[in-house]
């Protein structure tokens, strides 16, 4: 019968492992080569002997699978099991197979034995990987734990699969807490919604790194951050989740505020030389009622340091009124400044109080005093002197106490000279002057100027952490013709069109490299500055409001350029 079973004898006796055909009683029906010369036993001897007997198998006595081949129809069997046998031992492995006859019954069983030594092998290689691995996994985990800043890794759908020692310190939240959420829920970023790193990160394939945002912790604390991110691959490379660190920002912060403490005098920003003597006469200044008069190019912060002065003054509780005397007409400057009873002119329908009035107990700021006419001058004398004025048409005198501090960008000086200034009110004025040097004179005050702008656009909802080196150096080479306010715009345009959490090169205003790129025109700054003020203009179709914008200076002070350029 068994021929029938084994047709092929010679494949039999060729076959590496050792193989046993048995009957149904486990009695030997075939041995074959391999398996007569593992056992040191011929085929004769073997045969209608039962299987335990020929193999001495020590899984024979009770771990026999003949059974449960045979009568569960279990099928196929694979044991590994220690052989020892004439006085050699190795590992076998033993596979155990039923075979069928045409109508599907168990007529007969093959064992199959092989060296199980090589599979041994490779387990074992396989469970030391395995431990490797392990202890890989265990030294990472310690070292992340031990980085001081936080990191969490998301899989595609941005559901956390990690969250750091340090991620948990800082949020409040406990890996087990997280673990299967989205980042978005737990961290509650201020870039979730817009700008999430992880998220472009995983969309572009590529890192990002240092964006500001800030973090909602579990007990609803702002956490201010830099959070950066970039891609986790498998060992084929395929990306299955991302990494996020988040880095404290709050000592960055406060860092920053010290430094912007330590060189501002209210909102008056400097760490130049000049700008630390300034800030000592103003605090000198302040404590006094003596009258101040301020020069200085447009846009150098005349006004912020009257203001600083008045806020410094025991006058604080009292009105700061400002007036713009280049800005009106001389009839209506006097009207504006001493008021007018009704009647005094056409259009004059009631009583109206000037500034001096409004500005009692107070301080009064003539903002471009070099601008009014000699007749007005005189009245000024006269509150300076005697504080005492009248309203325009008026005959009662009024008494003024207000500080008077006066700002010019004229030299004084010299339009004393061509006698369109009088020299006893420019004396009576600068009791105490202090002259505020422009902006391409101190440069040293431009980074600090910078943040402090950013500082103040962040604190509509923070966008910006920091300016590039090269923009940097952009702001360094200009000549900054509009000062501070020229400054403060350019930062406010970068600031609006950046698209990156960084003020760059590409997001400051074209004037500033229009300049740069006319250097032949520094020799002579006037031409220059005339020349950036008709291009400006024409770009925008002479609309004064949006030209000064740009040249970052007040629409007075363009119009006064623009008369003086004979362009009125
Ligand atoms: N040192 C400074 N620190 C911070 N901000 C400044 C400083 N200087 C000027 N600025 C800013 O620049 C802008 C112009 O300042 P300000 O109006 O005081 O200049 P100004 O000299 O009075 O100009 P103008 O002569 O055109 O009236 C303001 O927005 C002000 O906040």
């Amino acid at each position: 019968m068994h021929d029938n079973l084994l047709p092929d004898r010679w494949l039999f006796d060729q076959m590496s492992q050792g193989m046993l055909m048995l009957d149904l009683n486990r009695r030997v029906l075939a041995l074959n080569r391999s398996a007569q010369e593992f056992l040191r036993l011929g085929e004769e001897e073997a045969i209608g002997r039962p299987c335990w007997e020929v193999s001495g198998f020590s899984l024979c006595a009770d771990q026999c699978p003949f059974h449960e081949v045979v009568e569960t129809r279990e099928g196929r069997k694979t044991l590994g099991f220690e052989c020892s046998r004439n006085r050699s031992s190795a590992s076998l492995c033993l596979d155990v197979v039923p075979l069928r006859d045409a109508s599907g019954a168990v007529v007969a069983v093959m064992e199959s034995f092989r060296d199980a030594s090589l599979v041994k092998d490779l387990a074992d290689r396989l469970q030391k990987k395995q431990t490797l691995l392990t202890q890989e996994m265990e030294r990472s985990r310690t070292v992340i734990n031990s980085i001081a800043d936080g990191i969490y890794t998301v899989d595609l759908d941005m559901r956390i699969t990690g969250f750091s020692r340090s991620a948990e310190k800082m949020t409040g939240f406990a890996e087990e807490e997280v673990l299967g959420l989205t980042c978005r829920e737990v961290l509650r970023t201020s870039v979730c919604d817009t700008d999430c790193p992880l998220k472009w990160t995983l969309k572009n394939q590529k890192p990002v790194q240092n964006c500001v945002a800030n973090l909602v912790a579990k007990d609803g604390r702002r956490l201010p951050a830099f959070l950066s991110s970039d891609l986790l691959r498998d060992g084929d490379g395929d990306v299955f989740g991302c990494i996020g660190i988040i880095r404290d920002r709050s000592e960055v912060e406060s860092l920053k505020a010290k430094l912007l403490n330590e060189y501002s005098f209210s909102d008056f920003v400097g760490k130049s030389k000049s700008m630390e003597e300034i800030f000592g006469r103003i605090r000198t200044v302040a404590a006094t009622e003596a009258t101040v008069l301020i020069q200085g190019e447009s846009g150098t912060g005349k006004e912020i340091m009257a203001r600083a002065i008045h806020f410094r003054s025991s006058r604080k509780g009292d009105a700061f009124v400002k007036v713009n005397c280049a800005s009106l007409a001389e009839s209506l400057l006097e009207s504006e400044l001493f008021g007018h009873e009704k009647g005094a002119f056409t259009g004059a329908h009631k009583d109206k109080p000037g500034r001096f009035e409004l500005a009692n107990g107070g301080t009064i700021f003539l903002d471009e005093i070099g601008d009014t006419s000699l007749a007005l001058q005189a009245k000024l004398l006269r509150v300076l002197q005697e504080k005492e004025f009248e309203r325009v048409g008026g005959i009662e005198t009024l008494k003024a106490d207000v500080r008077v501090i006066a700002a010019t960008n004229k030299n004084l000086l010299r339009e004393i000279e061509k006698g369109t200034f009088r020299e006893d009110l420019y004396y009576r004025l600068c009791v105490v002057p202090i002259s505020i040097p422009p902006l391409r004179e101190r440069k040293e005050d431009l980074p600090l100027l910078v943040e402090t702008f950013i500082q103040k656009f962040n604190a509509r909802g923070e966008r910006i952490f920091e300016v590039s080196s090269r923009a940097m150096a952009v702001l360094m080479a200009y000549d900054w013709p509009g000062n501070v306010r020229e400054l403060e715009n350019a930062v406010e345009h970068a600031y609006v069109t950046s698209t990156t959490g960084r003020i760059e090169r590409q997001f400051l205003p074209a004037s500033l490299f229009r300049s740069a790129a006319t250097p032949g025109e520094r020799d002579t700054p006037v031409r220059a500055e005339e020349q950036q003020i008709l291009t400006v203009l024409q770009a925008h179709r002479w609309h004064k409001h949006d030209a000064a914008l740009e040249l970052g200076i007040s629409r007075t002070t363009l119009w006064r350029k623009m008369k003086q350029m004979g362009l009125e």
